[in-house]
């Protein structure tokens, strides 16, 4: 089975508290960016375990220890009887980029081996399953935008003016780990409620919806600032940084398309609609 997970956008990242376990309460609207990777699972050939092959964008990490596994590995402990498979990860979408590639990866791993094998597994369990494997993984089960709560993991329904919005997404090649990024956040209450705040014309959402992170990161890295600035020089109606960066993305509602920027050579950009 091939399947293509896609990537996240978060409309507005508020970090409200540190929880006990080191993990943290959020407030964040999760959208589905269509930026791709593909994943192929397949029953392995006969005598051969279960393996992955990876291509694309190098991951760091033994492949082993890659997200898709460990997602097989869970449901083959509920389900003793599920064969050894053959994944194969075709990576597209940047990595420590606030994209939620490998979160994303996971969870379609999840899907494709409930389908493929006919576990009959609910939604509520998918997410079950994807919760145990990362705080944004449960999203992608669903993959529609949603206001998320508690670690990024408890979701309501949204409706947002987001279709046919032109996207450009810029990733200036910088790794920024999650944990790092939390270290560096304080917690504190949304100035705007996200769910109010996002009810309002995209044009409005510069004054009222913010990411965390953004200010968070600005010492250690001041180019994310710029960036932000010229996706607003290039007209766009909003313009953020998602999750925990480095990606950064600007909104051109009722464009056909983003305009094409003339960016460093190394930076990687996604133009496209939502
Ligand atoms: C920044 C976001 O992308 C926003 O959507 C997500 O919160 C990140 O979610 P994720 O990549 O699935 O994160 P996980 O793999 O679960 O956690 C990585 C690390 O991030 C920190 N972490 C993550 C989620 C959360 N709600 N609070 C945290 O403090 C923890 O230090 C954790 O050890
Ligand atoms: N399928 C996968 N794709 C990407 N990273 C993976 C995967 N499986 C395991 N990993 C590990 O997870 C780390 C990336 O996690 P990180 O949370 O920084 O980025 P992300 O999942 O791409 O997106 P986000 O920054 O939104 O969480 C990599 O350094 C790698 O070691």
């Amino acid at each position: 089975m091939l399947t293509f997970p896609n990537a996240k956008l978060n409309l507005g990242l508020y970090v409200t508290a540190r929880r006990p376990d080191g993990f943290h309460t959020l407030e964040t609207v999760f959208v589905p960016l269509p930026w791709t990777d593909a994943l192929e699972l397949l029953p392995a050939a006969p005598g051969q375990p279960t393996g992955i092959v990876l291509t694309g964008r190098p991951i760091p990490g033994a492949p082993e220890t890659n997200l898709c596994l460990r997602a097989y590995a869970l449901l083959q402990a509920d389900f003793p009887r599920l064969p050894p498979v053959q994944l194969h990860l075709h990576k597209v979408v940047p990595i420590g980029a606030g994209l939620g590639g490998g979160s994303a990866d996971a969870a379609f791993a999840l899907k494709a081996a409930n389908e493929l094998f006919g576990l009959g597994l609910s939604t509520e369990a998918l997410e079950g399953y994807a919760r145990r494997l990362g705080a944004d993984c449960a999203f992608f089960i669903q993959n529609r935008p949603v206001l998320a709560g508690g670690k990024g993991d408890e979701f309501e329904a949204i409706d947002l003016p987001l279709a046919g919005t032109a996207c450009a997404v810029v990733y200036p090649g910088l790794h920024i780990g999650t944990a790092e990024a939390y270290a560096r956040v304080a917690p504190r209450a949304p100035a705007h409620p996200l769910r109010a705040a996002l009810a309002g014309p995209i044009e409005t959402w510069r004054g009222t919806v913010a990411n965390d992170f953004e200010t968070a990161l600005a010492p250690a890295y001041p180019g994310l600032a710029a960036i932000k600035a010229q996706l607003y020089a290039a007209g766009a109606a909003y313009a953020s940084l998602s999750g925990s960066g480095s990606a950064l993305y600007g909104l051109w509602p009722g464009r056909a398309e983003a305009p094409a920027l003339d960016w460093p050579a190394e930076y990687l950009v996604w133009r496209g609609v939502l």
